[in-house]
């Protein structure tokens, strides 16, 4: 897939602007902050339906303004198809050549885009909440009965938690609750317990690749029932946590057993890459991960995502830009940010676009 148009209008910086772009590499140069990373994360927007650095969409409408749209002409196999998206103070709308889409997950996946850029760092220190929309997002991108089972999920988790809050509440109500979220938690857990295993797999030979060592990387996942369990007895695992913690729950009227609270570790040789990896390391780690997410996309979907490099790819040394550019199948289309033309671009298709307080200048 390569994303070939874009329009933005009224999103951060930009009033109304056209890019064309092209296959391979676009290299969006630029001085600090004229609109690099605000182009970048209107793509990531169509790919997520959200922003990777702001929770409020309030935050991307232009200043002044009362709406922003994107649109999006993307290239798939010798088709074309439209995006669209719209936010103003009403909500948010999706459109797919221009039929409006109701639910967001059947609009997620049309646009498929990884980004890396420098505030994914925090993964290793931040909340385990960080980490499992990490998990979510991506892994949302890889399956669309994943996103559903969670959306069933959340809303299973937020009914149980209101009727927590309750003065009275019918027991037996409390136990279909709890089964059905056991059903679906086992669903969730295995498949984010085999999203980590493939995408270990698949980073770790790409850590060594870009770092040239042999360092051993590991995802260790980590819930309040043994993934390695059969699903039987992790169903009754989940049953018994929910038991354990009845009064617990009934007092804090919350549920503090699920895999909502899952989270995840990155180990180097054995340790907590939080407390033991290098910044370069950190960065090297991270950068494994994406490119292996980018290859699973490619291969489950059989569709080439997009990979955006905010301001990551001139903080990497030369050896690793070349061999991050030989890792990946010359069909992804790739956007890199960046203040200066960059060399070890391996000669590959390279387009410059320069911004200029969110304008495009050439
Ligand atoms: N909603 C908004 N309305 C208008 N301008 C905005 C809005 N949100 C952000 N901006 C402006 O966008 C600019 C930042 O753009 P961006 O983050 O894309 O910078 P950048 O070119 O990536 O810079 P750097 O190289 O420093 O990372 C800032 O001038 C900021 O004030």
């Amino acid at each position: 897939m390569i994303l070939t148009k874009l329009r933005l209008r009224n999103f951060r910086n930009y009033d109304d602007c056209i890019f064309h772009f092209q296959k391979g590499i676009n290299c969006i140069l630029g001085k600090n902050a004229q609109g690099k990373t605000n182009l970048l994360e209107s793509i990531y927007y169509l790919s997520t339906t959200r922003s990777h650095r702001s929770s409020d969409d309030s935050d991307l409408i232009r200043k002044d303004a009362d709406y922003f749209g994107i649109d999006a002409v993307l290239e798939k196999k010798e088709q074309k198809e439209e995006l669209r998206v719209s936010v103003s103070a009403s909500g948010k709308n999706l459109y797919i050549y221009r039929n409006p889409v109701h639910r967001v997950s059947d609009f997620i996946g049309e646009c498929n885009a990884v980004m890396f850029c420098p505030d994914d760092m925090i993964l290793f220190n931040a909340q385990p909440k960080i980490r499992r929309r990490f998990m979510d997002i991506e892994l949302g991108k890889l399956s669309k009965s994943y996103m559903s089972k969670l959306n069933d999920y959340s809303k299973l988790l937020k009914e149980r938690n209101a009727v927590l809050k309750r003065e009275q509440f019918s027991e037996e109500y409390m136990s279909v609750l709890n089964e059905r979220m056991a059903e679906l938690q086992v669903i969730i857990l295995r498949q984010r317990v085999k999203f980590m295993s493939d995408l270990l797999k698949i980073s770790e030979g790409f850590y060594h690749e870009l770092s040239g060592d042999e360092t051993q990387l590991e995802l260790k996942y980590m819930s309040c029932v043994d993934p390695a369990l059969s699903e039987d007895e992790m169903r009754q695992g989940f049953m018994a946590k929910y038991q354990e913690a009845y009064e617990r729950d009934r007092f804090m009227k919350t549920t503090a057993y699920g895999i909502h609270k899952d989270d995840f570790t990155i180990l180097i040789n054995g340790k907590d890459a939080a407390d033991y990896a290098s910044q370069g390391q950190k960065r090297t780690i991270l950068l494994a991960m994406k490119v292996g997410i980018v290859l699973m996309i490619n291969t489950i979907k059989n569709d080439t995502p997009i990979l955006l490099l905010d301001d990551v790819f001139s903080e990497l040394d030369q050896y690793r830009r070349s061999k991050l550019l030989d890792l990946l199948p010359k069909e992804i289309q790739i956007f890199i940010s960046a203040t200066d033309l960059m060399n070890s671009l391996n000669d590959r298709m390279v387009n410059f676009y320069t911004i200029e307080n969110g304008k495009l200048k050439n």
